[in-house]
């Protein structure tokens, strides 16, 4: 029976058991409650149930909001650094609708277009105005926009200048959201400078630093360009390829800046004897290049010549000091000579040579006959370059003879090329392409070392105080070179350097006395002699005779031939004499073939005497032979 009646009815009936009838009541009534009990047990479970779950959808919804709490934060302060973003870069921003309304824009696009205030919606015809006061050519970018009619989807890219001449790149592209155009979005991007530095990169390309003329290859493409035209217009091109005379010697004396001036200098007056259109290119160091386009004749590039070379002859007044420099012009004509740029400056270049050889500040035109002496002097280059390896080259003496006793003091070196397979090439052919090819350097140390060499070797068989004289190039005088080589050289043959003389001609001194004034001073140090060889041919001045530590004058052999037949060779033979006696310097006469010229040197008291009529030069077994027996 269920308890909570089983204890009413003790309650009611203590002691006395219920009657059958009331029995079967209670029983039904104990069963009512106990069904009512399980049912109410089953109910507070579901309810349990129901109010867990409750409770745990509760607690999940409460993490989802805190969740997209958070998110939302985080979205917030994304679209707030975005935002920043946005209005701090560079680029000028906007989004418009499809109605070509601006929707959005940030700080650089509201500047741009000078936008009254962030955050507006502004219409189409209000964005076309101010496009048009902001655009230099709005015309043409609003037929640019023209193309979005057409293809609404399409990508446009390109770059609009500003009134104030800024310049802007600017892409545009379309806002699709999925698949649907909902907009388009344009970037304009300040590209003023780029523009600016892309445009100096080029010009650097195509200019040279210091003058601001074209270079090289911008010349080159001017020479097509005038040529392509001058077929049409059988009008005549020439090129004028200068090069300064004299120029390294103001380099190298007054300093690059003074030199920089000069070249700016020269510049400005070669451009003020040219027309307008004709092009003026430097090619570095102290070359120019000129084109004449559209020209008529021969005549006019002469006259052009000589209208620069005027210029460039009158003195040049440089930050208180005048400088005296003059040009050499080479010229070729196109079609005359060939039609190719390339090869036409060539051309010029090998006239200009040509003019420099001949005398400087003048000019040449280019020949045929000119070409096949350069191609000649090419293969006699390529030649001399193998002949040093095959070791074709040796060393001549040529006595000196002392008028005094008629006895050999003094040697002079002399180069000699036996080829393996042809004719002696003199030295008065091949020096001079050794020194335009920049060989002259080696071929002269090797000489030197010889020189030394012998020397050292006479000096072991008892051949002692010949003095060996050694021709030098100008090349060998740039810098400290030859001062080394020649202490180096000393030292290795443990010879002293009385016994060696070097032989520099006028022309050297002209170059850049005050260094050849140096190295001569170092020389002196080491007790070594100089000669000035070919003395009276070049451009003799008392000033540097004075000045240098000289020690010999050799007259050239021009005025020993024609000693007897020429009255005004003696005189200039006894002039050189006396003035070599009276600067304390002793003279040799070069090129001596007979006995009257010796007789009237003899006379004249010259100190030694050099020619066939002695000695030619010869091997150095054979002029050691001589050597021994006078000694
Ligand atoms: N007709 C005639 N000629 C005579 C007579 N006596 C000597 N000679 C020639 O006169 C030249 C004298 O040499 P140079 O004036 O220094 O003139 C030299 C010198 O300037 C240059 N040279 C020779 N060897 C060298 C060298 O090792 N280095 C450099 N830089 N130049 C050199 O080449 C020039 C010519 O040299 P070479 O042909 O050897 O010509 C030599 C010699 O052979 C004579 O009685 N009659």
């Amino acid at each position: 029976m269920h308890k909570l009646l089983k204890r009413q009815i003790k309650r009611k009936y203590p002691v006395a058991e219920l009657p059958q009838e009331l029995q079967e009541l209670t029983q039904a009534i104990s069963d009512a409650y106990s069904d009512f009990d399980n049912e109410r047990t089953l109910l507070e479970r579901s309810l349990e149930l129901v109010s867990d779950e409750l409770n745990q959808r509760n607690a999940e919804l409460r993490n989802r909001l805190l969740e997209l709490e958070d998110t939302f934060h985080q979205l917030g302060s994304s679209m707030a650094v975005l935002d920043s973003i946005f209005d701090a870069t560079g680029e000028a921003i906007f989004a418009f609708d499809n109605n070509g309304r601006l929707i959005r824009f940030n700080r650089a696009a509201q500047s741009l277009l000078s936008l009254p205030k962030v955050g507006e919606v502004y219409g189409n015809s209000k964005i076309k105005l101010l496009l048009y006061k902001l655009l230099k050519e709005p015309a043409n970018f609003f037929f640019e926009l023209r193309k979005l009619n057409a293809n609404p989807t399409t990508n446009l890219f390109g770059v609009v200048a500003l009134k104030d001449q800024q310049l802007f790149e600017y892409h545009s592209s379309p806002q699709l959201s999925n698949d649907q155009l909902v907009g388009r979005v344009w970037c304009f991007r300040n590209v003023t400078q780029l523009k600016e530095n892309e445009a100096t990169i080029q010009f650097q390309a195509f200019h040279d630093a210091l003058t601001q003329l074209p270079n090289r290859v911008l010349m080159l493409d001017r020479i097509n360009h005038a040529i392509a035209l001058s077929r049409r217009t059988n009008d005549l091109v020439a090129i004028l390829f200068l090069d300064l005379d004299h120029f390294k010697k103001v380099n190298d004396t007054a300093g690059h800046q003074l030199g920089d001036e000069l070249l700016i200098e020269v510049s400005r007056r070669i451009k003020s004897c040219l027309r307008e259109y004709d092009t003026l290119a430097r090619f570095g160091g102290d070359e120019f290049v000129v084109l004449l386009e559209n020209i008529k004749s021969h005549q006019f590039a002469s006259q052009t010549c000589q209208r620069i070379i005027h210029q460039l002859k009158k003195p040049f007044d440089l930050e208180g000091q005048v400088f005296h420099i003059s040009t050499s012009i080479g010229v070729s004509i196109y079609p005359r000579d060939d039609d190719e740029p390339e090869e036409l400056i060539r051309k010029a270049d090998l006239a200009m040579y040509h003019a420099k050889e001949n005398g400087r500040s003048h000019f040449e035109f280019f020949d045929k006959p000119l070409e096949r002496m350069a191609h000649f002097q090419l293969e006699l280059e390529n030649k001399l370059r193998a002949a040093i390896k095959k070791h074709e080259l040796s060393v001549y003496y040529q006595p000196q003879v002392d008028i005094r006793e008629f006895k050999v003091r003094r040697v002079e070196a002399l180069l000699r090329w036996f080829p393996e397979d042809g004719k002696p090439v003199p030295p008065s052919d091949f020096i001079p392409v050794a020194e335009r090819a920049h060989l002259i350097g080696k071929i002269g140390y090797w000489v030197l070392e010889q020189a030394c060499l012998q020397v050292k070797e006479w000096q072991s068989v008892g051949i002692e105080n010949i003095r060996v004289a050694v021709n030098l190039s100008a090349q060998q005088f740039v810098g400290k070179k030859l001062v080394e080589d020649v202490k180096e050289l000393i030292k290795k043959y443990g010879i002293e350097g009385r016994l060696l003389e070097f032989e520099i001609t006028e022309s050297i001194l002209l170059e850049d006395l005050e260094n050849v004034k140096e190295v001569l001073l170092e020389l002196r140090k080491m007790d070594i002699t100089v000669a000035i060889d070919d003395f009276g041919t070049g451009y003799s001045s008392l000033k540097y005779l004075q000045k240098l530590p000289i020690d010999s004058l050799k007259i050239d052999r021009s005025f020993i031939r024609e000693l007897a037949e020429n009255p005004n060779n003696k005189s200039i033979v006894n002039t050189i004499i006396s003035l070599g006696h009276n600067l304390n310097l002793s003279v040799v006469a070069e090129g001596v073939e007979d006995k009257k010229m010796v007789a009237f040197l003899c006379e004249r008291q010259c100190d030694f005497i050099q020619g066939y009529y002695f000695y030619k030069p010869m091997p150095v077994e054979e002029v050691t032979k001589i050597l021994a027996q006078e000694s």
